[in-house]
C-alpha cells in the first residue's frame, strides 16, 4: 500500500448489487474494512436511487459505529464511481453536475451510481471533501478500437477501471516495472468480466463489461449474434431497458442456470453435471479468446496476463484461462480485489498534493 505522510484518514466506499463495501484507512494502514450485505429483496423495496442512498448511508453509519470510530474523525471520503460520461482516469471531486447525472441515471444504471450519492451526503454532514477515483467510464481507448462496422454505433469504454488499474499497477510492480512503462492484459473476472489491454499506462482497448460486448459473465450475456438477439428482442416485445436488464443482469451463468454465483455452477460441473460443465468450459474459453485479442492489440509484446476478481479464486477457472493463453505471457493471478485500497490511494495522491482533483462538467449534447 502506498506510504503516507501525513496520517490522513480515508473513509472509502464501494456500493455493490447486493452489499456496500467499505474501509477506513490511516497512514498507509487499513484500520477496518467491513463488507456490509444487504436483503435484495429490501434492496428492491427502494422507489429509486435516492431512497436506496438514504438507506445504504444509515447502513454504513451503523457499521462505522460498530466498529467504536467516530466519523467526525474522518478527513476526505472515497467512493467507487459509476455511470457517467467517458472520462480520464483520476480522481474526481464529486460535485453537483456530477450528483445531477447519477441522479438522473443519464448515462445507464449501475450498482456503482450510488457511490458519488452516499459519499456526498456524509460529507456534507461532516464538512470534508469526497472524491471518486477511476470510475466504471474511465476512457483510453484508442480511436481505432471503438470504430464498428455500422455507422452510428462505437464501442464504448465501461469497465472495472479501478481494480484494473490496482492489480496492473501490482503486477508490473512485481516485475520491476513502473505501470506507465509496461504492457499487460487484464481480465477481471466478477459479476461482470472486462478483459483490457494495458499499453504503458494506458488502456487502449477494452471491451463494455455491461452492455453485450465481450466474454460472457456470471451475470452479464457477453457478445451475442445480433440477428437471433433482435428476433428475440421482437418476440418477447422488449423495450430498451428490459433488453439491458436481460442482458447486463440475467445474463450469462444467471440465464444458463439461475444464479450468478460462480461456484454453484463449478460444484456441479466438477460433479458431473454436463450442462454446468459446458457452459463452465465456455466462460474459461471465451475469456482465453479475449486475452488472445488483447495480445493482438500489443503486438505481442506482454508482460504479463493478470487475472483478478472473485472468479479467479477458481483454481480450475484460472487453470482454463492459462492453458490457453500463456504462451503469451506468464499470468499473474491476483484473487479478489483491491478497490477499497485503490480508492484510499487514490485520494491520498490528491489529499497530499501529489496530484489535482479533476472536476467533472456535464457533457454538452
Ligand atoms: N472461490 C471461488 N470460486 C469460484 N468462484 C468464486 C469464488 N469466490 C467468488 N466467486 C465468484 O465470483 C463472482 C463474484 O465476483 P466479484 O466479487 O469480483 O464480483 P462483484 O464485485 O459482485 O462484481 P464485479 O466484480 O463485476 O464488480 C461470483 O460469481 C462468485 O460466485
Ligand atoms: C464495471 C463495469 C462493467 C460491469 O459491471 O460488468
Amino acid at each position: 500500500m502506498k506510504t503516507s505522510k501525513k496520517a490522513y484518514r480515508v473513509l472509502t466506499l464501494n456500493p455493490g448489487s447486493t452489499s456496500t463495501k467499505i474501509g477506513l484507512y490511516e497512514g498507509g494502514r487499513c484500520l477496518f474494512e467491513k463488507n456490509i450485505r444487504h436483503d435484495v429483496e429490501a434492496l428492491k423495496q427502494h422507489a429509486d436511487l435516492k431512497a436506496e442512498t438514504a438507506w445504504r448511508k444509515d447502513a454504513v453509519i451503523a457499521a462505522v459505529d460498530q466498529e467504536g470510530v467516530r466519523l467526525d474523525h474522518v478527513d476526505a471520503i472515497s467512493a467507487r464511481g459509476g455511470l457517467l460520461h467517458p472520462l480520464e482516469s483520476g480522481t474526481y471531486v464529486i460535485n453537483d453536475a456530477m450528483l445531477k447525472d447519477l441522479q438522473a441515471g443519464a448515462y445507464g444504471s449501475h450498482a456503482s451510481n450510488g457511490g458519488a450519492l452516499i459519499a456526498s451526503e456524509l460529507a456534507e454532514l461532516l464538512h470534508i471533501p469526497a472524491y471518486i477515483v477511476d470510475p466504471v467510464v474511465v476512457d483510453e481507448m484508442d480511436s481505432v478500437a471503438k470504430v464498428t462496422g455500422l455507422k452510428g454505433v462505437e464501442r464504448t469504454s465501461i469497465f472495472h477501471a479501478l481494480n484494473q488499474k490496482a492489480a496492473a499497477r501490482k503486477a508490473a510492480a512485481a516485475r520491476g516495472l513502473a505501470y506507465e512503462e509496461s504492457r499487460l492484459i487484464v481480465a477481471h473476472l466478477g459479476g461482470g468480466i472486462t478483459v483490457g489491454a494495458h499499453n504503458c499506462g494506458r488502456v487502449v482497448d477494452v471491451n463494455d463489461g455491461l452492455h453485450g460486448d465481450g466474454p460472457f459473465s456470471p451475470e452479464r450475456a457477453g457478445g451475442l449474434p445480433v440477428d437471433e438477439t433482435a428476433a428475440l428482442l421482437l418476440e418477447e416485445e422488449l423495450n430498451r431497458n428490459e433488453l439491458r436488464r436481460k442482458v447486463s443482469k440475467e445474463g450469462g451463468l444467471m440465464s444458463h442456470f439461475g444464479t450468478h454465483d460462480a461456484q454453484v455452477v463449478e460444484a456441479r460441473a466438477l460433479h458431473g453435471d454436463e450442462e454446468a460443465l459446458l457452459v463452465w468450459d465456455a466462460m474459461a474459453y471465451n475469456v482465453a479468446k479475449a486475452v488472445g485479442a488483447k495480445a493482438s492489440v500489443l503486438k505481442g509484446r506482454v508482460d504479463a496476463i493478470v487475472l483478478t476478481g472473485g472468479l479467479a479464486y477458481s483454481e480450475d477457472f484460472t487453470t482454463k484461462v492459462k492453458n490457453r493463453t500463456d504462451w503469451i505471457a506468464p499470468v499473474d493471478i491476483r484473487a479478489g480485489e483491491d478497490e477499497l485500497e485503490a480508492l484510499y490511494e487514490g485520494a491520498l495522491r490528491v489529499l497530499e498534493g501529489e496530484e489535482n482533483a479533476k472536476t467533472y462538467a456535464a457533457a454538452v449534447r
